[in-house]
């Protein structure tokens, strides 16, 4: 029986991580859950899971969950802005699921690496911003970083009993987004076109980022750190169908690919139940019905914001932190109609042209060029 926290239970990889706890009771038990307003969810989750503990960032909402509760149903609540901290703080025998969006989940991710605890990372903004602290503290405390991004995932079970020192090279696949065919201007699109995806329901965040294919300039940087691999050797590859999640070429010429149907319960599950891989009733491949498996070179003139992060990478030190909170400023500006989709770019591309780079950061220089980024960002949005 593995013991699971999950970060983010009321969000969208929150939520199929609880379906796969739901898959298998015998295998999973859920000793906490963590959000940041949506008490009426959590009350649902806490009925059904039963947590030992849970956190609610918005005290408000903290305070409602409290009064919903039936008497019977218990469990310690932690709230504010430390209530995460304080959750992972109080688990001594679990696993921590890192399904928050954005920056948010550094600190909650380095918590649970600090006290030895496996984490099993969706919130790539973790690695991003600080990669090479978060892999140092973990190496530091034996705890294990488990992938879940679909890419990583596939990249992690394709090396399986591979050496890294075999790898030429990692391909990232990418959908292409909503706007991969056209409109050929990208200014005027909606919010709502934004929001389509053409293969995956995911948060608004994250979707706006495959939309802008910046999604996949921060898995380029988390591929970076997960698998100590130089830029040059990571590209993207962009592949419609979403069945390929991503390959590895090694240095014989070979290329292993994982493949399945874009549903993210899978990497989920397996990041759960590694080593092991559990029997279940998940959707299969019909090969009849996929037909073909199509690729093609991603277009950088209209999708600017993979460049963009690919030059943050390589420059390193507080450069990513602040393309990331840059980004993400931008993207609920665009959200909220006070932008346009190209504005992102400018937005971040302007933010990090402005920014110094510190090198070999500490934890509170990245924190603290998250905060200026953000400053920066909003200004140049009233503008
Ligand atoms: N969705 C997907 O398919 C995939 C997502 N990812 C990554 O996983 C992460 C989560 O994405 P996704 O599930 O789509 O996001 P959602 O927006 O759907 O969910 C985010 C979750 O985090 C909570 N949250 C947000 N901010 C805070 C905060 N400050 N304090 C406490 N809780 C907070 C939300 O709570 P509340 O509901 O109360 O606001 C919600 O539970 C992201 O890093 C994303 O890039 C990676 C691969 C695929
Ligand atoms: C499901 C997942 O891992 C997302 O990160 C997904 O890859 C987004 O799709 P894009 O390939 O369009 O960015
Ligand atoms: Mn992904």
């Amino acid at each position: 029986m593995k013991n699971i926290v999950i970060l983010g239970s009321t969000g969208s990889i929150g939520r199929q991580a609880l379906d796969v706890a739901r898959r298998y009771p015998d295998k999973i038990r859920v000793i906490g859950l963590a959000a940041g307003s949506n008490w009426s969810l959590m009350v649902e989750q806490i009925g059904e899971f039963k947590p030992r503990v849970v956190a609610l960032a918005r005290e408000e909402a903290a305070r409602e969950l409290a009064r919903h509760l039936p008497p019977g149903e218990r469990p310690e609540i932690f709230c504010g802005s430390g209530g995460l901290l304080a959750l992972v703080n109080s688990i001594d025998d679990g696993m921590v699921l890192n399904a928050l969006t954005g920056t948010a989940g550094l600190r909650p991710t380095m918590a649970a690496l600090e006290k030895g605890l496996d984490v099993a990372l969706a919130n790539k903004e973790t690695l991003v911003a600080a990669g090479e602290l978060v892999m140092k503290l973990a190496r530091n405390r034996g705890a294990r970083i488990l992938p879940v991004d679909s890419e990583h995932s596939a990249i992690w079970q394709c090396l399986a009993g591979q050496s890294l020192k075999k790898v030429e090279k990692i391909i990232l696949t990418a959908s292409g987004g909503p706007f991969r065919i056209g409109p050929p201007d990208l200014s005027r699109v909606t919010v709502s076109e934004a929001l389509a995806h053409p293969n995956w329901k995911m948060g608004k965040k994250i979707t706006i980022d495959s939309a802008t294919l910046m999604n996949k300039g921060l898995e380029v940087m988390e591929a970076h750190w997960l698998f100590d691999m130089d830029y040059d050797r990571i590209e993207v590859v962009i592949h419609p169908q979403s069945i390929i999640h991503s390959m590895v070429e090694f240095v014989d010429g070979s290329v292993i690919a994982q493949m399945g149907l874009p549903d993210m319960r899978l990497p989920i599950q397996y990041a759960l139940s590694y080593p092991d891989r559990w029997p279940g009733e998940l959707p299969r491949v019909n090969w009849f019905a996929v037909g073909e498996l199509t690729f093609e070179p991603p277009d950088t003139g209209r999708f600017p914001c993979l460049t963009l992060a690919y030059s943050a990478g390589r420059a390193g030190g507080t450069m990513p932190a602040v393309l990331n909170a840059a980004n993400e400023v931008a993207v609920e500006a665009f959200l909220s109609g006070e932008i346009p989709f190209t504005g992102i770019y400018r937005v971040v591309a302007g933010v990090m042209d402005e920014h110094t780079v510190i090198s070999r950061p500490t934890l509170e220089e990245i924190l603290a060029a998250d905060q200026w980024a953000r400053r920066v960002a909003r200004e140049k949005i009233r503008r």
